[in-house]
């Protein structure tokens, strides 16, 4: 049996454990109005490697449980296993830590800083608390991810000078720099064509043949049919 592991966020890795284990989970609103609910019972298990899109119409809560898998948010009820691990009721603390090392985040916007080029953008995700790791080290990463993304030849151009899918397929090379071990994507090709959108849809799903976990939000049933699974959210749950 393999032994189990520590990483940067001191949790222990289980092997055989799904990546992400979510039983029971509810969200509710609760702002000036009646409190809402948005999730109400949402069960759904990745392991390395599986990729799941999940569909479902505007407002039915798809971005709402992207941000409690990412710990951004909390669920009001119900388990979150992250490697074996209960994470449920994490303190920030420790979510950070474990959004920095676990997870990789694309979304529909880019977020890339315009005076940067793209192997920049990319080493920004590099900086943690302790400042730079090694210049080389650094340089050898981001080239590594560029890679993955198929656009090495653009490490030194700016935004600017990309077109859409290439600035997105920056933006998976960021999240993809600290090696996640779980992607999460938010209608990632929202703001692309067609044919730009099945090029990221590929480079996304390619992650998974290296042991990724995906999950992606989408509205296109073409980039979900895709995926190893699909499961469209509906009042508050996956039928
Ligand atoms: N911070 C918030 N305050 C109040 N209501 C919110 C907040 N965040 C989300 N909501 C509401 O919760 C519901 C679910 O929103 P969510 O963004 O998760 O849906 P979605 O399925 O991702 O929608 P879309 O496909 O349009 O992105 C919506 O009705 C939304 O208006």
């Amino acid at each position: 049996m393999t032994a189990p592991q520590m990483t940067d966020a001191t949790e222990i890795i289980r092997p055989q454990a799904p990546l992400l284990q979510l039983t029971g989970i509810t969200k509710v609103l609760k702002g000036q109005e009646e409190p809402r609910t948005i999730l109400s019972g949402v069960d759904l298990t990745v392991h390395a490697g599986q990729s799941v899109a999940i569909l479902g119409r505007s407002g039915s809560g798809k971005s709402t449980l992207l941000s409690l898998i990412g710990l951004f948010d909390r669920a009001d009820s119900g388990e979150y296993l992250l490697n074996g691990n209960d994470i449920t009721r994490v303190a920030e603390r420790r979510a950070a830590a474990l959004r920095s090392a676990e997870f990789g985040f694309v979304f529909q916007r880019f977020f890339l800083l315009k005076h940067l080029t793209a192997a920049q953008n990319v080493a920004m995700a590099l900086v943690n608390g302790q400042g730079w790791s090694a210049r080389r080290k650094r340089r050898q990463q981001v080239m590594e991810a560029l890679e993955q993304v198929g656009i090495a030849h653009l490490a030194k151009s700016k935004p600017t000078r990309l077109s859409g899918g290439e600035q997105q397929r920056v933006a998976i090379a960021r999240a993809l720099v600290r090696k996640p071990r779980i992607i999460l994507a938010d209608e990632p090709t929202g703001a692309l064509d067609t044919e730009t959108g099945n090029l990221v849809v590929e480079v996304l799903l390619n992650t998974t043949r290296q042991g990724c976990g995906l999950v992606l939000v989408t509205h296109d049933h073409d980039h979900a049919r895709k995926m190893g699974r699909v499961l469209e959210l509906r009042d508050g749950r996956f039928n």
